[in-house]
């Protein structure tokens, strides 16, 4: 029995940090220097692991980062306050704020609030729509971290037909919209897909973005598939506490051509997409300078 290749994300991080980290030193011999604002409301213990990380990683690549960690019982008029004062501010190019927020805040208001152009996560809808019109715009992290794993595996993914398993706003409808961008023919499957492991067979592609354990076994693929797992589950087993995907992948490498392990895979690739999508949020605030070209009437 064949086994799959392993898809090697920190590897591919590195490679993504290491394009990043030329990027930043152009910028600076510009005299602009790349910033990112991380903010974190209240105290749950795997958002400050996960926020440490990213400011760990800026850090390496020579990006300035900012963390604001405000109490679980912030208001939501103190959080759009903080960021508007971001919005303002000329040396912030990227804004984070680290999701799930308290359940009092509305989360769509606070996406909603942030300077597309700041928007480092790609989930402003001015973002969204434009990711879904094909327009160059800022395309959230995991996502695009998956496309360039698949695209480094396969290169050109034209005419391949792609399955997204999930259909979260954060992962499974972007990463479906990059994938048709890419030329795919895209399957998205959800709860209420029928036959949804027949459906997943016809696959070049997987991508599992589900969030429930090893859901997707060998019985879900074809020969030779792609597999991209987005999970990380948090399990107890034999007593212990450890990361599983969303794919079997003892079940899935059997039968797969290539595959990514959890942890290792599509986790350090979200953090060097939200390094690339700073530097490229810089450059877009300092190409622009519309009071150059526009006339006070405009
Ligand atoms: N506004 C916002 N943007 C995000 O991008 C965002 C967020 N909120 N909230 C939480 C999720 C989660 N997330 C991860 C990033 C890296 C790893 C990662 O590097 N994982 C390692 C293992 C980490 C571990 O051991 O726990 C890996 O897979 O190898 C995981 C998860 C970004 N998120
Ligand atoms: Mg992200």
């Amino acid at each position: 029995m064949s086994t799959a290749r392993l898809i090697d994300g920190k590897a591919a991080a590195a490679t993504v940090l290491a394009e990043v980290r030329g990027d930043v030193d152009a910028l600076e011999a510009e005299g602009i220097e790349p910033t990112l604002a991380v903010v974190l409301v209240g105290d749950d213990p795997a958002s400050h692991v996960y926020v440490r990380n990213k400011v760990l990683r800026a850090g390496e690549v020579g990006i300035r980062s900012l963390e604001y960690r405000l109490g679980a019982d912030v208001s939501a008029d103190e959080l759009l306050e903080l960021i508007e004062r971001l919005n303002a501010d000329r040396d912030v190019h990227g804004i984070l704020v680290q999701l799930p927020l308290p359940r009092h805040i509305d989360e769509n208001a606070v996406l909603e609030a942030i300077d597309p152009r700041k928007d480092v996560d790609g989930f402003h809808s001015e973002n969204v729509g434009g990711l879904s019109q094909g327009r160059e715009v800022l395309t959230p992290c995991t996502p695009t971290g998956c496309l360039r794993l698949l695209q480094d595996s396969l290169g050109d993914l034209s005419g391949l037909h792609a399955v997204v398993v999930g259909r979260s706003n954060i992962v499974g409808k972007p990463m479906a919209a990059l994938l048709l961008q890419a030329n795919c023919s895209v399957t998205v499957l959800h709860s209420r897909s029928r036959d949804a492991a027949a459906l997943c067979r016809q696959a070049d592609i997987v991508v599992a973005a589900v969030g429930r354990p090893r859901m997707i076994d060998a019985g879900w693929l074809k020969p030779g598939a792609v597999v991209i797992d987005v999970g990380i589950n948090r399990i107890e087993e034999d007593g212990r506490s450890r990361l599983v995907g969303d794919v079997d992948f003892a079940s899935a490498s059997a039968l797969a051509s290539a595959i990514t392990p959890v942890p290792g895979g599509v986790g350090p690739m979200t953090i060097a997409y939200l390094m690339k999508n700073t530097l490229i949020a810089a450059r877009l605030q300092h190409a622009a300078a519309p009071e150059a070209v526009c006339p006070s009437t405009c």
